[in-house]
């Protein structure tokens, strides 16, 4: 059983107030762009940018994650055979490439580098997924207890393709019966929180499973305050 949080630290690790400023300050910024599109649902927010990260930046990216992976965890407490099968590898923060990349991201949706966690890269090979979940936290669970004042709820995720797997790989959203095939360099941002800054139970999404080729991501979460671990300025 988690830890209670008092209504002070509750209201400072997921307000909702600050979280719907921060879904309308950020679609606001996403709508203005002349790249980003919008994909139409009115259950979850979600948006997409073609051709975001270059050829080379995919490739580089590539060949950090082969170099650098580890088998995906889950949270403690959360763990289930077989949930989360690809590999993952939280790329070097200070690797001048990665500063790039990442700030390009960052910049897209308005967002300070330092309320975001580092890039984290995935390789999915045939028969890897990573089945159903949520992004943001669920504030009953243990991981709660120091994910709260560690930055506070996960609010938006901004996720990219490095290539395309021959079969395969799509993120589904099954709540919207809507997956989205992997595109090389192409962005997909979404709001894991309702307008009401609630936590959005309809942004269950899923990794398929890759039936050929290998899939290649980065995703970047987004925090609600300042991700007190990482950013080494
Ligand atoms: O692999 C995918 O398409 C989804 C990955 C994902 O949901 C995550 O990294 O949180
Ligand atoms: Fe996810």
């Amino acid at each position: 059983m988690a830890r209670v949080f008092s209504k002070k630290q509750i209201e400072r690790y997921a307000s909702p107030q600050r979280i719907a400023a921060l879904g309308r300050q950020v679609t606001e910024t996403l709508n203005a762009h002349p790249r980003v599109q919008w994909l139409e649902s009115p259950y979850v927010q979600l948006f997409v940018c073609q051709n975001f990260i270059s050829d080379e930046d995919c490739d580089l990216l590539i060949d950090m994650i082969d170099s650098d992976s580890q088998p995906s965890t889950l949270y403690e407490g959360t763990e289930r055979e077989g949930y989360r099968t690809s590999y993952s590898c939280n790329v070097d923060p200070n690797d001048p490439d990665i500063r790039r990349i990442d700030k390009t991201i960052c910049d897209l949706m308005g967002l300070p580098q330092s309320h975001s966690e580092v890039l984290q890269g995935q390789r999915y090979q045939v028969g890897q997924q990573f089945k159903d979940h949520h992004d943001y936290f669920h504030e009953t669970e243990k991981y709660w207890e120091y994910e709260g004042p560690n930055g506070g709820q996960r609010t938006w995720t901004a996720m990219a393709y490095l290539n395309e797997p021959e079969k395969g790989g799509a993120t589904a959203f099954p709540q919207l019966q809507y997956q989205v095939e992997p595109r090389r360099g192409m962005l997909l941002i979404w709001n894991n929180m309702s307008r009401d800054g609630k936590p959005n139970i309809d942004t269950l999404h899923a990794g398929t499973a890759v039936e050929q080729g290998a899939k290649y991501i980065i995703t970047k979460w987004f925090r609600l305050n300042e991700w007190q671990k990482a950013w080494v300025r």
